[in-house]
């Protein structure tokens, strides 16, 4: 009962854009897909829902061959937003979902929980164009949502949402996870990633750099992040062997180390300089890993 990548690649002309990714995504998980920049996740994601041609591998959702033809299957958010700007809300989401097979008094009862779960109730009547760019966004989430998927695929679904809206889309997609719905998205927000994902990858250029369970990849970067809150002067610490970085904070600094030994040489050093109000050793951020793995830029 699982989502099923095998090996797919795609090249544009001589750029190989996807390399062979190989996934496994289980039913009911909330997946993220992580990468710089060009790094082949779109790309991947209309792979999955058989959008493009000319590609090598497959895709299996429990055990069939998934293409966008089993639409009423799989919701998708994609990167491009596209939404008939002349048309209103309500007259929006009923074209979109009888495409679908919904029927029209289904489609307005469901519209409508949608806009009231979404703060947006007032807008049923109004033509797209007059919404402002959040609102269309979630607008346009609910049009990937309303026929109730069993996997929903969305590319970049919180970029661009202020953050009191992050937090209802956020409240929306563990919602439909709690009620089964299989889900896998992309962002460059790794605090979302972090609060929404057990399970993750990380590509760049077109390969797997990373995959598997997040707690578990946390944890296998040891604790490598030692954060100091004190006022000595804290530059002198770069010096100890095994220090990485150091990065001054309004607190102290946060000092990155090659491994736990190398905290406690640390440790004993501050001790000897006088005050320390905090002294913690962390696992790095999901942050710390994409910049190490990726090798890009997150929103953060
Ligand atoms: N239709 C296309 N024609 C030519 N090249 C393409 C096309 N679509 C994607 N590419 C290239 O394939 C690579 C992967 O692009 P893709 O959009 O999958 O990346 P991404 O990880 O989604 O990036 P982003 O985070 O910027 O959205 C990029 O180098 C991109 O320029």
């Amino acid at each position: 009962m699982t989502l099923m990548i095998d090996n797919v690649k795609k090249e544009f002309g001589q750029h190989k854009a996807v390399d062979g990714v190989t996934l496994t995504i289980e039913k009911g998980s909330m997946f993220g897909m992580l990468g710089a920049n060009g790094a082949g996740k779109t790309t991947t994601f209309r792979m999955i829902l058989g959008l493009l041609d000319s590609t090598e591998g497959s895709v299996t959702w429990k055990g069939s061959p998934l293409s966008y033809k089993r639409t009423n299957v799989i919701g998708y958010l994609p990167e491009e937003r596209g939404l008939y700007p002349k048309l209103t809300v309500k007259e929006q989401l009923l074209y979109l979902m009888r495409l679908k097979g919904m029927k029209k008094h289904d489609i307005i009862k469901s519209l409508r929980e949608w806009l009231r779960k979404f703060d947006i109730e007032e807008y049923e009547n109004k033509k797209v164009e007059e919404l402002s760019k959040g609102n269309q966004q979630k607008i346009q989430f609910i049009a990937s949502v309303l026929h109730q998927p069993e996997l929903l695929i969305l590319d970049e679904p919180f970029s661009g949402l202020d953050p009191v809206n992050t937090d209802m889309l956020r409240k929306a997609v563990l919602d439909l996870q709690e009620a089964g719905t299989t889900i896998v998205f992309s962002s460059h927000q790794m605090r979302n990633v972090e609060e929404l994902c057990e399970d993750l990858v990380m590509l760049k250029r077109g390969e797997v750099v990373l995959h598997g369970n997040l707690r578990e990849i946390k944890r296998s970067y040891g604790m490598k992040n030692v954060i100091i809150h004190s006022d000595n002067h804290l530059r002198y610490l770069e010096s100890i062997r095994g220090v990485i970085s150091l990065e001054k904070t309004k607190d102290g600094a946060i000092v990155q180390v090659e491994n736990e030994k190398v905290a406690e040489d640390l440790f004993y050093a501050i001790a000897e300089e006088g005050f320390v109000r905090k002294f913690e050793l962390e696992e790095p951020s999901l942050h710390d890993i994409f910049v190490d793995k990726a090798g890009g830029d997150t929103d953060e």
